[in-house]
């Protein structure tokens, strides 16, 4: 079978095909958040800010893999997060991005049935486990709780200076599989709002092939603005096919027994 994406032909209907807890899966993601009624995120007093230590990075390679743009730091990167719903320190691993073609969709979590335009994902891996010592172990590890990813909505409105640096380097890995050096420092501190107190958080799954069900999530209230030329430069990178990436994003999956808690009434 073709490699998995987003198309008619092998998107995310098609992914049980190699990928049977697409279908099977008790804990996938991404999920709706609801706010109101039975089934609504609940409210958890004991739930803590998130605290994130991420020192600018020096040296990263900006890649796009044909479903995503990815940014990963090389070797060396002591970028940590903490608190919120964790009992472990988690190590940055990489950020990506999911978005669609017109501002009415793009995210891969909704509010209430609310889709952003985009979603930058910040993913981790639990550092102190005794089980593995690397992100691809973690993965593999069947760990509930090996990974952690932060959520942030993008929405529409002012230009996003601290986002200026990946978003100008887009037209840079327009064709699927290129990638370049990230030039100079990149202060990813500088793109999350000052306090990370309001969020939803759940037990989920990564949002695409393989689909590990090891994810700790940590999806912010408060999206982040980008401007309308920044949005069009995610629309601009190449899928590998020819075309651009046009909604590289999961539908919502069932919640089952689940349930959403949110730090924030
Ligand atoms: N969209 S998401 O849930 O944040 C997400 C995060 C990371 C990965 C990833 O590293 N896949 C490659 C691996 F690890 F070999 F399976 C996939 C999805
Ligand atoms: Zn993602």
């Amino acid at each position: 079978m073709a490699p998995w994406g987003y198309s008619k032909e092998n998107g995310p209907a098609t992914w049980h095909k190699d990928c049977p807890i697409a279908n099977t899966g008790v804990r996938q993601s991404p999920i709706d958040l609801i706010t109101t009624g039975q089934t609504c995120a609940k409210y958890d007093s004991n739930l803590k800010p998130v605290i994130v230590s991420y020192p600018a990075f020096s040296e990263a390679t900006f890649l796009n893999n044909g479903h995503s743009v990815q940014f990963q730091p090389s070797a060396g990167n002591l970028s940590e997060l903490s608190g919120g719903p964790l009992t472990k320190k988690y190590k940055f691993e990489q950020f990506h991005f999911h978005w669609g073609n017109n501002d009415s969709e793009g995210s891969e979590h909704r509010v209430n049935g609310k889709m952003y335009p985009a979603e930058l994902h910040l993913v981790h891996w639990n550092s102190e486990s005794p089980n593995f010592s690397s992100f691809q172990e973690a993965v593999g590890s069947n760990d509930p709780h090996a990974l952690c990813v932060l959520g942030f909505f993008l929405k529409v409105g002012a230009e996003n200076a601290s986002l200026k640096p990946i978003t100008d380097l887009l037209s840079k890995v327009k064709n699927a599989g290129s990638s370049v050096s990230f030039p100079g420092k990149f202060d990813l501190k500088a793109v999350l709002p000052e306090t990370l107190t309001d969020y939803y958080t759940y037990d989920g799954s990564l949002t695409t092939p393989p689909l590990a069900e090891c994810v700790k999530w940590i999806v912010f209230k408060e999206p982040i603005e980008v401007s309308t030329a920044q949005m069009e430069a995610f629309r601009a990178v190449d899928d590998g096919h020819g075309k651009p990436i046009t909604g590289n994003y999961r539908p919502p999956c069932p919640l089952h027994t689940r349930t959403v808690a949110a730090s924030f009434k």
